[in-house]
């Protein structure tokens, strides 16, 4: 669907001083470099990696916001950009068709929830443009599936933020792109929105089939929305896989520090019980707080972020759930922190605790982790 072809993407660096001859050289950043992608037909394929590794400026080239110096873009056989030494074809971005999502909302203030999505529909070409009963039948349609049908009247300015990103997302689906292009668009919000709205984002993608590109600095972000994943680093892929390659099967060591500072568990779904999934664990069985409801018996992953991790001393107790026993391997003090890595049965957990905490190599300690905290992640997507 999305096919890139060793793309490469400079920008003026820093001025050099002045060279003994008087010029003044300007190093150049290669913010993409030589990268090629091949996106399928209904995958949510994300670009992952740290900042400045090149996420944005990839999306902002198929978006056509940005001119590449070479290589070749192309969407479901059609080519948007294409250049190199030769000739340079360049589509303008409006001419592209895409469907975009931003890290600010982008909506349009001064017009009301409806007139948002209506707005692109509304400026479309003479030939192509539905008419004015065509237009609110698909307005209200994808207003009702981002869950704003009933606001549809209301100023857009009004909505709070969850809802103005999903008004964002309802107005970049509403022209039926081949392409959705997603910049970090959950990351204004407060975790426990971008939480739910992630699981949304997923459901949406799912029931429309429609192919998107995410871009995320966050690992567990891109583990639980993702077909597959590119890892980026300073403009170049270091690995593309599924979910499941990634973080099992890391291909250098840049990837598996990069997932590696999250803890990952395995398990098999063992049923729901009061709105938690109980999930069987090597370690014993665990709860998490999630919307999606996998089969039992269905093999998941659950991450927890080290500061996720409680440690203590104390025995476990019989009213909390989600306690593990395990056995302090290292403890090293970061500052404001103190990590520690545990082993628990065969595999080590990582656990960052307030400096107060520190417990030394050998003490046998209970960690606990919040069902709020786990994320669960469906292998075999
Ligand atoms: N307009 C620009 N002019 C000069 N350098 C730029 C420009 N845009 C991006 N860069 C540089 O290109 C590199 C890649 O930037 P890019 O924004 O694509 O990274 P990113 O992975 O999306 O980062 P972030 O997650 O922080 O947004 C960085 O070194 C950045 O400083």
């Amino acid at each position: 669907m999305l096919e890139i072809t060793n793309l490469v993407k400079t920008f003026a660096g820093d001025r050099q001083p002045r060279r003994e001859n008087g010029d003044r050289a300007a190093s150049r950043v290669r913010a993409v470099d030589d990268i090629s992608i091949d996106v399928r037909d209904g995958e949510l394929f994300t670009l992952l990696g740290p900042s400045g590794c090149g996420k944005t400026t990839t999306l902002r080239s198929v978006a056509g916001l940005e001119r590449p110096d070479s290589g070749e873009i192309s969407v479901a056989g059609r080519v948007l950009f294409s250049g190199g030494s030769s000739r340079t074809f360049h589509l303008p971005p409006n001419q592209r068709g895409l469907g975009m999502v931003f890290q600010s909302y982008a909506i349009w203030p001064h017009m009301k929830v409806f007139d948002n999505v209506a707005f692109p529909l509304q400026v479309m070409s003479r030939g192509s443009r539905p008419g004015k009963k065509a237009i609110a039948e698909k307005v209200m349609s994808v207003l009702e599936t981002m869950e704003l049908a009933h606001l549809a009247g209301r100023q857009a300015t009004k909505l709070s933020g969850g809802q103005q990103q999903r008004l964002a997302l309802a107005r970049a689906l509403v022209t039926e792109p081949p392409l959705l292009l997603l910049d970090e668009p959950l990351s204004n919000l407060d975790a426990k929105l971008r939480e739910s709205l992630r699981f949304e984002l997923k459901r949406m993608q799912r029931e429309l089939g429609i192919t998107s590109v995410y871009v995320t600095h966050d690992q567990i972000e891109a583990l639980a929305l993702s077909s597959r994943i590119a890892v980026m680093r300073d403009g170049k892929i270091m690995q593309t896989g599924t979910p499941r390659d990634i973080y099992e099967r890391p291909d250098n060591r840049f990837v598996a520090e990069f997932i590696g500072t999250s803890n990952f568990l395995s398990g098999t779904v063992a049923g729901h019980e009061n709105g938690l999934l109980a999930v069987d664990t090597e370690h014993g069985q665990l709860l998490v707080r999630a919307e999606v409801r996998p089969g039992t018996g269905e093999a998941v992953v659950l991450a927890a972020r080290p500061e996720a991790v409680a440690l203590t001393d104390q025995a476990p107790t019989h009213d909390t759930p989600n306690q593990l026993t395990g056995s302090v391997v290292t403890r090293s003090f970061v500052g404001d922190a103190v990590d520690h890595i545990v082993r628990v049965g065969g595999q080590e957990v990582r656990a960052r605790c307030e400096p107060s905490v520190s417990l030394a190599p050998s003490t046998t300690v209970t960690l606990r982790i919040d069902p709020a905290n786990l994320t669960l992640i469906p292998v075999g997507d």
